[in-house]
């Protein structure tokens, strides 16, 4: 299995304030694989995909990526594993405002030991006639494109999407899911996709639901839909 998470536990705040947020999560996902994590508000999803992402401190249990101990890394090995193994996509775009598309993207190559070839990425996401604009000058669907490309450019094994599609319409959110799907296909990408909307889940091959701080039901999909026919 390429992630394995075994009896993770996360805690927030402190004394009589404090509270356990994810509540021993169990959970893989195979490489290769297209997962989508579903769940109320609050249940926990941005924590545990923070937690795979090296972002926040495991409190209890281990998550494995690619045999990896993610718990037992220094700060500077941590800062490795995601620098060199992930892509991350958030709702909020994140772009660095006074660089063009072309160098955001290529920003997210920088130490990467195998980058993808930043035109042939240029022309996948549709931005090659935007490559020289600034953030400021593009719509939200080429934002994210661009939030996108800055993720993939350094070929990471494993691509975290946080809402990806949150801040989008329907028609620009579904052009992104078909981009992430093209992708996949492409470059063999595991991706974990954290959303609200269930539709997006048909894309899935594992479809984990989480509620309050634990997985309550996990199904396998061994025939993804394509994006262009699912429908919300
Ligand atoms: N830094 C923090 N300090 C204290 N509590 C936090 C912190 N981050 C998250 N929480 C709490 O942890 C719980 C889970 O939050 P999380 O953001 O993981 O949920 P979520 O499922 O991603 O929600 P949403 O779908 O609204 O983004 C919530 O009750 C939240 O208030």
């Amino acid at each position: 299995m390429y992630l394995n998470v075994k009896g993770v536990k996360k805690f927030y705040g402190q004394g009589e304030g404090r509270i356990m947020v994810l509540k021993g999560i169990e959970c893989i996902i195979e490489k290769g694989e297209i997962c989508v994590l579903l769940g109320p508000s609050g249940s926990g999803k941005s924590t545990l995909l923070n937690l795979i992402g090296g972002i926040e401190d495991i409190d209890e249990g281990s998550i494995f990526v690619d045999q990896q101990d993610l718990g037992v890394m220094s700060s500077k090995e941590l800062g490795q594993y995601r620098r060199k193994t992930l892509g991350f996509i958030f709702q909020s775009y994140h772009l660095v405002p006074h660089l063009t598309v072309k160098e955001n993207i290529e920003s997210g190559a920088y130490l990467s030991s195998s980058p993808i070839d930043i035109h042939d990425l240029l022309l996948k996401l549709g931005l090659e006639e935007h490559k020289n604009k600034y953030p400021n000058q593009l719509s939200g669907g080429q934002q994210q494109r661009t939030a996108i490309g800055r993720a993939l450019a350094k070929n990471p094994s494993l691509l975290l999407c946080d809402e990806p599609t949150g801040a989008l319409d329907y028609y620009t959110s579904k052009d992104i899911l078909e981009l992430l799907e093209r992708l996949h296909q492409d470059y063999g990408t595991t991706i974990l996709i954290v959303t609200h909307n269930d539709a997006i889940a048909k894309m899935a091959h594992r479809i984990m639901y989480l509620k309050d701080g634990q997985i309550v039901n996990i199904q396998m999909n061994p025939q993804p839909m394509a994006v262009k026919d699912i429908e919300w």
